[in-house]
């Protein structure tokens, strides 16, 4: 079965792959990915610098999903940047994603004018989950912030590019963001990002789980199936066709990929499951995915991209 699929004319072998922040922070976990069946990698979003993240326990795994706030532990722009240029030198035919998530508007735009200025010739990924001025939501619930940074980023960026989004929850925010992200010339839209601040609870303890924000932090996995679906579904059928949408939320199996692509995903990334399973879960979903596809006669993923039905 033919699981291939195409974003702005570059086509991936594999409409699966990692989704950022996951087992992708250094050579060994993204030389990993790229010699699994995955279409392609994301880095684990990058800030200027070196950054150690939050103290530990900063991740903790439950039944199906995991809750997190790492505080965007990561090697700085230039280690990613330097991997992605020497893996595109020995396979230029394939398109890898590089993930940015500066602190500050300034710290994005540094960083955005570095790659544009390299010889980078796969896909940016602007984490727009990150921090807003304070007192503010992050700047991904704050639309006319993001309203903001797409103008000043598109003023001088002409890189293929896409932002990754934290999850909406009223239809008129889905409105709202579509009706910005429409203005732009963006290649894609990931969606969505964890949960955010969602709480776990140890019982036997009576104590949070994670360290960090007094035990707040973003939830992935099954439970946030649901809320990924929807997001991808109301801004697949929002956005202008050009911006393609990566899928991002609650993959565990093959089903969970098949109704991402339904609902209009081009590329799909996991995260919590490949946290738990490592790259072979790759091979299981592809396995799945076509399982799937040949049991309902479809060749390609083109065959039911985008088209879930409704009762009307
Ligand atoms: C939440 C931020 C730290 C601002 C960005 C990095 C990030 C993190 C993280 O590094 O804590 N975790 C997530 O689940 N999603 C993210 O986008």
């Amino acid at each position: 079965t033919d699981l291939s699929t195409t974003i702005a004319g570059r086509t991936f072998s594999n409409c699966m792959m990692n989704a950022a922040g996951v087992r992708c922070a250094d050579d060994n976990d993204l030389n990993q990915i790229i010699a699994s069946p995955a279409g392609a990698y994301v880095t684990k979003s990058a800030t200027p610098n070196v950054r150690e993240g939050n103290p530990e326990p900063r991740m903790k795994s439950l039944p199906g999903g995991c809750i997190n706030s790492m505080g965007l532990p990561n090697h700085g722009l230039d280690y990613y940047l330097n991997f992605v240029l020497q893996d595109q030198a020995k396979r230029p035919d394939k398109t890898n994603l590089l993930s940015v998530a500066g602190t500050t508007l300034e710290d994005n735009l540094t960083m955005l004018h570095k790659v544009e200025d390299s010889e980078f010739n796969g896909f940016v990924e602007l984490n727009l989950s990150c921090p807003n001025v304070p007192g503010k939501p992050q700047v991904g619930y704050d639309f006319d912030r993001v309203h903001e940074i797409l103008v000043q980023v598109f003023d001088f960026y002409d890189k293929p590019l896409g932002v990754k989004l934290p999850p909406y929850f009223d239809l008129v925010h889905f409105d709202q963001i579509a009706k910005i992200l429409n203005e732009f010339p963006l290649t894609f839209v990931n969606s969505i990002n964890s949960v955010g601040n969602g709480l776990v609870i140890d019982p036997n303890a009576e104590r949070v789980a994670i360290k960090p924000k007094g035990g707040f932090g973003g939830i992935g996995g099954t439970f946030i199936k649901p809320t990924a679906l929807a997001n991808v579904r109301g801004l697949s059928l929002r956005l202008k066709p050009e911006i393609a949408i990566i899928g991002t939320g609650g993959v565990m199996n093959g089903t969970d990929v098949f109704e991402h692509i339904l609902c209009g995903a081009s590329m799909v990334q996991v995260g919590t499951q490949f946290g738990f399973e490592g790259t072979r879960i790759f091979k299981r979903l592809s396995k799945e995915l076509s399982a799937i596809m040949d049991a309902k006669g479809y060749q390609s993923i083109a065959d039911f991209k985008g088209k879930l039905k409704t009762f009307d």
